[in-house]
């Protein structure tokens, strides 16, 4: 369990203030609106932004001594790092060791990731030969073949169309569920992830203002949710 209690960083123009249990083989999708505090929650999870008070811990163990390499946790970004130069199979290879130096064992890890995620025929290709949903795959591998517990998403899927974001989706959730991830992940299509997500925190202004499963879409309590939605269309008839 990945729990936090009011983790907290103090800005000149926000204060933010997180509390939130997230359990294995979970999604919680994060919304709001833009600068509303998103991406620093997940800095803050992931050992890359300035925590002030508050706790934060994965099993029961806190996390906040530890470098973000020491923490079980792997980010996977919009712009998805790889490496240009380098093949599909040792962009993957490279979550693994960053030499690149490989045992036997490892080369299977890689092998059966890229089978798992549709992209074993794409191994010896650069990135640039590659759609942006395979880019994307690639840089989902690259995640999962570190076999951390817990995968952050910072709006990875969001250049891509509607339909390769939704089988991009549908992959995260089946592994999600094989390997028993638990996974936080930014969205700016909040239905789209309602369709995956087990649970749907509203941050707005530093805060989560509303937590809840799917439902939170169609019956939002506060009026800065239903701001953020932009549409009477949302809001259930009493
Ligand atoms: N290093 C920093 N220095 C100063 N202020 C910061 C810093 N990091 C975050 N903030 C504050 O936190 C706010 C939230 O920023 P953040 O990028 O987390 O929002 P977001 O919800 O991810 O937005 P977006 O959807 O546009 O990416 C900023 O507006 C800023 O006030």
């Amino acid at each position: 369990m990945l729990t936090l209690t009011d983790l907290a960083a103090s800005y000149p123009e926000q204060t933010q203030c997180f509390s939130l249990t997230a359990a294995p083989g979970t999604i919680t999708a994060l919304i709001g609106p833009s600068g509303a505090g998103k991406s620093t929650l997940l800095a803050m999870i992931g050992g890359f932004a300035r925590v002030d008070s508050g706790t934060l811990s994965f099993n029961g163990n806190s996390l906040l001594p530890l470098t973000p390499a020491e923490r079980p946790i792997t980010t996977l970004f919009q712009d998805n790092n790889l490496f240009w130069h380098m093949s599909v199979q040792q962009n993957i290879a490279i979550g693994l060791n960053a030499g690149l130096r490989l045992n036997e064992q490892q080369q299977q890890q890689v092998q059966d990731v890229a089978l798992r995620l549709g992209i074993d025929g794409l191994l010896s290709r650069k990135p640039a030969q590659l759609s942006g949903g395979q880019q994307q795959r690639v840089g989902l591998a690259r995640c999962l073949v570190r076999n951390r517990p817990v995968l952050l998403l910072d709006e990875p899927f969001s250049a891509l169309d509607p339909a390769l974001r939704y089988e991009l989706l549908q992959l995260l959730r089946e592994q999600t569920n094989r390997m028993q991830l638990t996974v936080l992940m930014i969205t700016h299509h909040p239905s789209e992830a309602a369709g995956v997500a087990n649970q749907m925190a509203f941050i707005h202004n530093g805060r989560i203002l509303e937590l809840g499963d799917g439902e939170l879409l169609s019956a939002p309590r506060t009026t800065e949710l239903r701001a953020y939605l932009g549409t009477t269309a949302v809001i259930r008839e009493e």
